[in-house]
Parts: C-alpha cells; sequence; structure tokens
C-alpha cells in the first residue's frame, strides 16, 4: 500500500532499490531524470521519494528536484542517494529539508531501515497536523451498555475486512468516531483518513473537492488542486452525511467505486488517476426514503452499504450517560487547566431524564459548559448547576425530602411514598426498560413488575415520571 518514487539515473540501481523495497511489501515506482520524476510526482503522490543527488543528463539534479517536490507538498519525505563526492550536496539537501540520506554504496538494511524512519516520522507528523486541527476527534467509544458494546464488536469484526460500510445514526450520535475506528482498526491505519461533509459543500463545488484540478494542458503541470480521492489514497475516505450528495455526483462516485480510478475536473480520459481507497459513508438521514422519493441513486447505496452499521441515539443507552458525563468532565478540566469536578446522583439522574437531541455532542458540550460556568461555586455539580432546561425537568423524586410529608405518615406509608418516587426515578433512568431498571435496583425483573403494579406505576406513569 506504502508506494515510494525512486529517481537515480542509473537503471541498476533503480531496478535494485524497486526489488529491495517490493520484497518488504512496499510498492515502488522509478524515474530516470528530473522531467520524469516531477510528472510521476504530480500523477500520484507517493509515500516518499528517494532522490539521487546527482543525476546524469537530467534538466535538474538531486536539490533541484527536492525544491520543485517540496514547493508542491513539503509533507512528503525525501531521502536522498549521495555518491563518493557529493556528501556535502547531500547535507544541503537535509537543510532544505530532505529526511535523510544514504551514501553509495549501500546495503538493504541501511536503505531499509532509513525509509522505515522517514515514513514513520512523515506519520507523526501528519497525525500531529491533523490533531491539532481536529481536537476532540475520537477513535474510542465510552460505554457499557447493550447499544454500544454490540456496536463495538460489529466495528471490531468489520474494520479489518476492507468492506464498505454505512454508517447511520442521528445528529451527534457519534458516527464520525465510528468512521476514525474503524480505520484506525483497519490494515489501513498508517494511511489517511479523510472526511468529506456532503452537507455543507455546494453541489458546483462538489465534483472539484472529490476529484481535484487538473492545470490544464501541460501533462507535466501539478494539478491546480489535489482532491479529496487523491488525499486518501491508502487509506479511507468518509462520505459524511452522503445523502446530500448531489445526484449527478452520486452518478459518478459510484463509477469511482467500481473503477478506483477516476478523471480531475478539467482533464481528458488519458489522465485517469488510480486510486486504493476504502470508502466509509455515514448519514443521520433515512435512505430508504430518499431513494423512493428520487433523491439517492439505489445503485449507490448497494454499494456503500456493503455493512450497515446503526449507532445509537443517546436517549436509547442512557444507562452510559454517567460514564461519557465523567469522561467530558474530567476532559474539560484537563483542557481548561480548571481542578477536576464531580457530578452528584441528582445531577447524573437528570441528565440521565433528558431527551439529547443533540446526542454525545451535545452532552459534551454541556459538560464544557458547567466546568467554564460553575466550576468556581461547587466541587461537586448538583441539578440546580446544570441548564435550565435540565434542571427544569430534573425527575421528581429528586425532591423527596424525608424531613417533611412523610415524617407524618406511618412507617408503611411513608415507604410507599418513597419506593413510588424512587422506582419512577429509576425507571426514568433507564428509559422505562423494566429489564435494565431490575438489574439497578437488584430485583428480579417479576418482582419488579409486581411492586410496579401494587404501587400503581403504570406504563404511563414511567414514561412521563
Ligand atoms: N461513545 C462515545 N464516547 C466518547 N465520545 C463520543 C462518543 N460518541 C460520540 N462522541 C463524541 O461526540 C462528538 C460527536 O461525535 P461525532 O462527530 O462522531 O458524531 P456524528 O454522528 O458524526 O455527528 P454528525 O451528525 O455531526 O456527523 C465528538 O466530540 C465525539 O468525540
Amino acid at each position: 500500500m506504502t508506494e515510494i518514487l525512486i529517481v537515480d539515473d542509473e537503471p541498476d540501481i533503480r531496478l535494485l532499490v524497486e526489488a529491495i523495497l517490493r520484497d518488504e511489501g512496499f510498492e515502488a515506482r522509478s524515474a530516470g531524470n528530473s522531467d520524469d520524476a516531477i510528472a510521476a510526482y504530480r500523477a500520484r503522490r507517493p509515500a516518499l521519494v528517494i532522490l539521487d543527488v546527482w543525476l546524469q543528463g537530467s534538466k535538474l539534479d538531486g536539490i533541484g528536484i527536492l525544491d520543485v517536490l517540496h514547493q508542491e507538498q513539503p509533507r512528503v519525505p525525501v531521502v536522498m542517494i549521495s555518491g563518493h563526492g557529493t556528501i556535502e550536496t547531500a547535507v544541503a539537501a537535509i537543510q532544505r529539508g530532505a529526511y535523510d540520506f544514504i551514501e553509495k554504496p549501500f546495503n538493504s538494511d541501511r536503505l531499509l531501515l532509513v525509509v522505515r524512519r522517514a515514513l514513520e516520522a512523515a506519520r507523526l507528523e501528519a497525525e500531529n497536523a491533523e490533531l491539532r486541527l481536529r481536537v476532540g476527534s475520537e477513535t474510542s467509544l465510552t460505554g457499557e451498555g447493550h447499544g454500544i458494546v454490540s456496536l463495538k464488536a460489529s466495528i471490531d469484526r468489520v474494520a479489518p475486512t476492507g468492506s464498505r460500510v454505512l454508517i447511520t445514526g442521528a445528529p451527534g450520535s457519534g458516527k464520525e468516531t465510528v468512521a476514525r475506528m474503524i480505520h484506525a482498526q483497519s490494515r489501513r491505519a498508517d494511511g489517511p483518513f479523510v472526511a468529506l461533509n456532503c452537507a455543507i459543500l455546494a453541489p458546483e463545488r462538489f465534483e472539484v473537492e472529490l476529484f481535484g484540478v487538473e492545470a490544464g494542458a501541460d501533462p507535466h503541470a501539478a494539478p491546480r488542486k489535489v482532491g479529496v480521492l487523491e488525499r486518501a489514497h491508502g487509506g479511507t475516505l468518509l462520505l459524511d452525511e452522503v445523502a446530500d450528495m448531489p445526484l449527478e455526483t452520486q452518478g459518478k462516485i459510484a463509477r469511482v467505486l467500481q473503477e478506483q480510478s477516476f478523471e480531475r475536473v478539467g482533464g481528458g480520459a488519458n489522465s485517469r488517476v488510480k486510486v486504493d481507497i476504502r470508502v466509509l459513508a455515514s448519514t443521520a438521514k433515512d435512505l430508504a426514503s430518499a431513494i423512493a422519493a428520487g433523491h439517492f441513486r439505489e445503485d449507490l447505496y448497494y454499494r456503500l452499504a456493503v455493512v450497515p452499521l446503526r449507532v445509537p441515539s443517546l436517549k436509547e443507552r442512557r444507562e452510559d450517560i454517567p460514564a461519557l458525563a465523567a469522561d467530558f468532565l474530567a476532559r474539560a478540566a484537563e483542557i481548561s487547566g480548571l481542578p477536576p469536578r464531580t457530578l452528584g446522583s441528582d445531577a447524573i439522574a437528570a441528565l440521565q431524564a433528558h431527551d439529547w437531541p443533540g446526542n454525545v455532542r451535545q452532552l459534551r458540550n454541556i459538560m464544557d459548559w458547567l466546568m467554564i460556568m460553575r466550576s468556581s461555586e461547587t466541587e461537586v455539580f448538583r441539578a440546580e448547576h446544570l441548564p435550565t432546561e435540565l434542571s427544569a425537568h430534573a425527575p421528581r423524586a429528586l425532591a423527596i425530602d424525608p424531613a417533611a410529608d412523610v415524617m407524618a405518615l406511618p412507617l408503611r406509608e411513608a415507604r410507599d411514598v418513597f419506593e413510588t418516587q424512587y422506582l419512577q426515578s429509576q425507571l426514568l433512568r433507564f428509559g422505562g426498560n423494566i429489564s435494565r431498571t431490575a438489574h439497578f435496583v437488584g430485583m428480579e425483573r417479576s418482582a419488579l413488575h409486581r411492586k410496579l403494579k401494587q404501587l400503581g406505576i403504570g406504563a404511563e406513569d414511567r414514561l412521563q415520571a
């Protein structure tokens, strides 16, 4: 998958280096002069370039080529090969941004060592740059509830297969996180992960973003713009909010999926770029009705949805809320440099009672808000510290005041009041799910049923308690 471009004027060296690299599982291309090297580089960006300092009969020498390559894509690492008498030039090349150099004659161990180190350094640099850009992008899912555990098991199964996956789920539920996990657990983990949000692109920008733009008539000129398909080469492309892709582009993408090649905008058929990409797609919309309404191509649907995965919304997995909230609070404290804070059980119950239309993202935002707005008031956040839309609907049972009314009642009646309020609250935390509530309160399912009946808590009460 990792492709290396070798530039050397001696055919024997090119063949030798290609053979060594291929034996180690790399892909290799080579060029004998600066024109061919630059054309090969522009046709498709390699993961690394091995570049001879001195090139007989070439327009530019190694340093000249290095400058051209770095102007176009500074992050591709370059390893120089220096002959006797050109070491000084090789050192100068390092000062101009080459990663390292090897001296001729070299053995295969030295070559492979330098190549691996250069690739690893480039990978780390790319990862850091991405992290800086996308603080908060995750490659793990917090939660021990049934929904998340079975989702994680499906990710573990599908990730290494290379299969296409359609990820569905409500906004903010974690679809992109799932896509990143699939990429991170696949054989492409060292390659790029590129996400294209189909919902925010104007239809006329679509193809330019996807396919890039050809420079014009000159086949040696750099593409005017490299598209996401090319950037994702050797890695994974996520088509986020795929339902919003214009119909015409859908047809073109379906072809790319079949042929794994495409033409840049403005390029002719003979400028086809071959790529190796795993495509994942995600959507919060119902694709079946988009197909029925004629807004989504059925053939593309079947190509994308080889394995469908559904991410449960947060209200379907309220049992994960305490762990998620604690996790986000700890991170908010770390990022803001404030001392850690915890959530009281009344605040947790209020969070579990909420319906979370914005799902995990909304929960995360509220934990950030709590940390910033309320941490000077308390060490333990209570329900009253939450934003009003949450505190106002905190479960009624939170108002239990043992010193008030119940004190005027005989034990049996006081116990009924307490049990009613306690069980209504617990049912609410678990979305009315009897099994999960029974497990939590430590009762048999059937005993809980009997108890609810005895206390007069009906199905309706359970949902609105
Ligand atoms: N189970 C989880 N554990 C930890 N963090 C999560 C989990 N699910 C989602 N997140 C976090 O919630 C936020 C939203 O997740 P993500 O962007 O993956 O959702 P999405 O469904 O792709 O959203 P959109 O609908 O905007 O495309 C991110 O900050 C992500 O890190």
